[in-house]
């Protein structure tokens, strides 16, 4: 089922400080940054020779990340991207196995432009998994 990591995320408290940091700091190379406010969340990618890092900071009053942000104010890991052929099939056989696909359990577009899902973070030993159909 799964293919390539495609990101890692990190939640930030400031999204410009992070971006100065891993561009300045670390010398990377940063996207522009995306608002998603059908995410909660505005996002910048980390562009590395084998995979990438999502940094996140919250958008809106709901944003899906604040409870993590309040119990992590400097930041932290908050997500890792498998890359999967088949959302939907992936979807299907997971909730088969007993997981909890989280929101609708329908996908929503993601940052790439691609389908993404999200699996319960108590369901992959304390660890929030996102698929993306690549
Ligand atoms: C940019 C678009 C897209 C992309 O293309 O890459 C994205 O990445 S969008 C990223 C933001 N969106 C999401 O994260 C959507 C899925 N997440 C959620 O629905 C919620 O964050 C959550 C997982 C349901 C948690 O919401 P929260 O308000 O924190 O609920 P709880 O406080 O009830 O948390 C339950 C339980 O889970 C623990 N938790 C929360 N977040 C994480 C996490 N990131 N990693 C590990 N564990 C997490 C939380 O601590 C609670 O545990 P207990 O306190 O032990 O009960
Ligand atoms: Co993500």
């Amino acid at each position: 089922m799964l293919g390539r990591v495609n990101h890692v995320a990190i939640a930030v408290p400031d999204l410009a400080a992070a971006t100065a940091a891993y561009r300045g700091t670390l010398g990377a190379t940063v996207s522009a940054p995306q608002a998603l406010p059908e995410h909660g969340v505005t996002v910048v990618f980390v562009e590395l020779p084998n995979t990438k890092v999502e940094l996140l900071e919250p958008l809106g009053a709901d944003s899906p990340i604040a409870a993590f942000l309040e119990k992590n104010p400097s930041g932290g890991m908050h997500h890792i991207c498998y890359e999967v052929a088949d959302i939907l099939a992936a979807r299907d056989q997971l909730v088969q196995g007993g997981a909890r696909v989280l929101g609708n359990g329908e996908p929503k577009i993601g940052a790439h432009g691609k389908p993404v899902l999200f699996l319960h973070p108590k369901d992959f030993f304390g660890t929030l998994i996102e698929l993306e159909q690549v």
